[in-house]
């Protein structure tokens, strides 16, 4: 049994935002340095096109309103056009949250007046870019696409709602052609240019010089969309931010299409462990709307995920455990703590555990053991970790109890 473990030396690092000042062993060089960032929340949009998943309408409502209390800057509530129930349940989000809710819409009459008519305050439309889907998927012509975007730009402006326009596959996409569509929905009036990485093929390199480039030729606010098929989704979408993106689409627990998408958790808490900037949002929320979304999602979370994954806080090993018993900043990153996310440290026994844990352990269940019944029971635990068994607390005080280690009250007495 993993049990809580409290650090001695319990803290959550003031929020103030550090630019260019040092911190543990290394510097945040000029490169890595950002004014903020915003974030936008796809879970229940592209996170729901995860194969085998569908949110029912109370699901959506429920992760909508956790979203919304944390300070989300923008839910994507749904793709309205899809059916009746998921417009109903975009029009019940964009109804009761606070925050800035947003529809999804192919460059297509019906799709943008199914997302005007939901009552969401921003529209978002996309088209293809890249000649494979120009010709594949939309069966269209280069020339097609910049007509059917710049009008769908101009229809979503003219109702008075917010546009968000998305170039889909810009980085599959030939630059000078991507950029002229940059310019021309631009000049449409479009408020958000979203650069998709659509098949998750971009490097963090790669990704930081597009949308340079990108800003050069847009008065638009841009935003980043990342997905991770190679794994880079989040360090895609940092790279983004660090390019000077105001905003990034996330999803929780990274769900969406194919391998998924950049994660909240891991991207809001890079900006404000890592990156020192302050993004307003409750983080100790996290767990809590984590756990809410694998249960709805029916998508488990991995115990190695970062931030949320029941390991994210816990430590078996005697090193590692030895030294977040003393301080844990020894063997965590110091700048993110369970407790900011809502979580809790755990320290588990097995096969790796060492002589401090095990008296940490014993200790806290009220027993007063020697140094060699502590090398006695770490034995026993190491034994019966390496026959694969998990060794819980219980097992622990049986272990003390049969070796007769004195109580705490009978040393003292
Ligand atoms: C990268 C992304 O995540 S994009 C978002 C993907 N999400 C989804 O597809 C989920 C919701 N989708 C749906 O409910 C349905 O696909 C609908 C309602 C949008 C369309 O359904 P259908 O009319 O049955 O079409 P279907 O899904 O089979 O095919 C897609 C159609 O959209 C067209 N299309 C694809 N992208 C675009 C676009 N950006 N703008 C305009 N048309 C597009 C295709 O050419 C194809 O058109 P066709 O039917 O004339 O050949
Ligand atoms: C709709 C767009 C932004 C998308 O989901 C993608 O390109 O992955």
């Amino acid at each position: 049994m993993e049990v809580p473990c409290p650090t001695k030396r319990p803290w959550i690092r003031p929020l103030t935002p550090v630019r260019g000042v040092e911190f543990f062993q290394g510097t945040l060089d000029s490169t890595d340095e950002i004014e903020s960032a915003r974030v936008f929340d796809t879970t229940l949009r592209d996170g729901e096109q995860s194969p085998r998943t569908s949110f029912s309408y109370e699901d959506k409502r429920e992760i909508a309103a956790v979203l919304d209390e944390m300070g989300t800057h923008v839910i994507e509530a749904g793709f309205p056009v899809n059916s009746d129930a998921e417009f109903e349940a975009v029009r019940d989000i964009a109804e009761n949250t606070a925050t800035t809710t947003c529809g999804l819409a192919r460059v297509v009459d019906k799709d943008i007046e199914a997302a005007l008519d939901s009552g969401v305050e921003m529209v978002h439309v996309f088209s293809s870019t890249s000649d494979v889907q120009i010709e594949d998927s939309m069966h269209a012509t280069r020339e097609e696409v910049v007509e059917r975007s710049v009008a769908a730009v101009e229809r979503v402006k003219d109702a008075g709602a917010i546009c968000m326009y998305s170039p889909m596959d810009a980085t599959r996409t030939d630059e000078d052609y991507l950029i002229e569509v940059i310019e021309e929905v631009t000049e449409a009036g479009t408020d958000w240019i979203n650069i998709p990485d659509t098949c998750g093929v971009a490097t963090p390199r790669r990704f930081y010089d597009l949308i340079r480039t990108v800003v050069d030729h847009t008065d638009a606010n841009v935003d980043v969309h990342t997905h991770d098929d190679f794994g880079l989704a989040t360090a895609n979408a940092l790279s983004g931010i660090e390019a000077g993106a105001k905003q990034a689409q996330v999803s929780v627990n990274s769900i969406g299409e194919r391998a998924g998408n950049a994660a909240y958790e891991e991207f809001v808490m890079a900006i404000e462990s890592v990156y020192q900037v302050d993004t307003g949002i409750d983080t100790t929320r996290i767990t809590e709307l984590s756990q809410l979304v694998e249960e709805k999602s029916g998508i488990d979370v991995p115990g190695n995920k970062p931030v949320v994954g029941e390991n994210a806080f816990s430590h078996e090993s005697g090193i590692h455990a030895a030294g977040v018993i003393e301080n844990s900043d020894t063997f965590e990153p110091g700048v993110m703590t369970p407790e900011m996310v809502g979580a809790h440290r755990k320290l588990v026994l097995g096969k790796h555990t060492g002589n401090h844990s095990v008296r940490e352990r014993l200790e806290d269940a009220g027993f007063a053991p020697t140094d060699e019944e502590v090398r006695a029971l770490t034995r026993q635990v190491k034994d019966r970790g390496a026959e694969k068994e998990r060794v819980t607390m219980e097992m622990l005080k049986e272990f003390a109890r049969e070796q007769g280690i004195k109580r705490t009250e009978e040393v003292r007495a």
